[in-house]
């Protein structure tokens, strides 16, 4: 049974936890082992914590769950590129799969619940298709 570990982000704990327990169910289902959670700030400290991860020889492959929300200004936007860019040179740099659920950026508080399971379960799903294809 291949280990993955799952990095949260706190700025939204209700819908990540949400997400959590889908990525949790899809994971037993395509029989993952989910050996690590790990909740940081916000999508900023996501690729440390993903990397943090994919340094463990017992892992295999990571998941990022997250929302990134609209704001006023660029910065989501910005954030946004910026970690999903270093989360995929991150699967690079260690060929290990990292599925990606991080809602947004840009979304509206209206987005947001219809894509908290579908995202989790979708990134989590990435993981072991790309485990299962090694
Ligand atoms: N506004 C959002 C954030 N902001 C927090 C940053 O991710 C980071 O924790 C802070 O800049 C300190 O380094 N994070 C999200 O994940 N989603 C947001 O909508
Ligand atoms: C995505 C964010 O960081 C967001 O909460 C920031 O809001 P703002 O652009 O209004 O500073």
């Amino acid at each position: 049974m291949s280990k993955i570990g799952i990095v949260l982000g706190r700025f939204h704990t209700k819908e990540v936890t949400e997400m959590l327990e889908e990525a949790r169910a899809v994971a037993a289902k395509r029989q993952l082992d989910i050996v690590a959670e790990v909740w940081v700030p916000g999508s900023m400290e996501k690729p440390l914590a993903l990397k943090r991860l994919l340094c463990r020889n017992d892992i295999s492959g990571a998941v990022a769950l997250g929302i990134i929300e609209r704001g006023e200004t660029e910065h989501g936007n910005v954030m946004g590129h910026a970690v999903i860019s270093s989360i995929i040179g991150l699967q690079l740099e260690f060929m290990k799969p990292v599925g990606v659920g991080i809602l947004g950026p840009g979304i509206n508080p209206s987005q947001i619940p219809p894509r908290v399971r579908p995202y989790a379960a979708a990134a989590v799903e990435a993981v072991a298709d790309l485990l299962a294809s090694a």
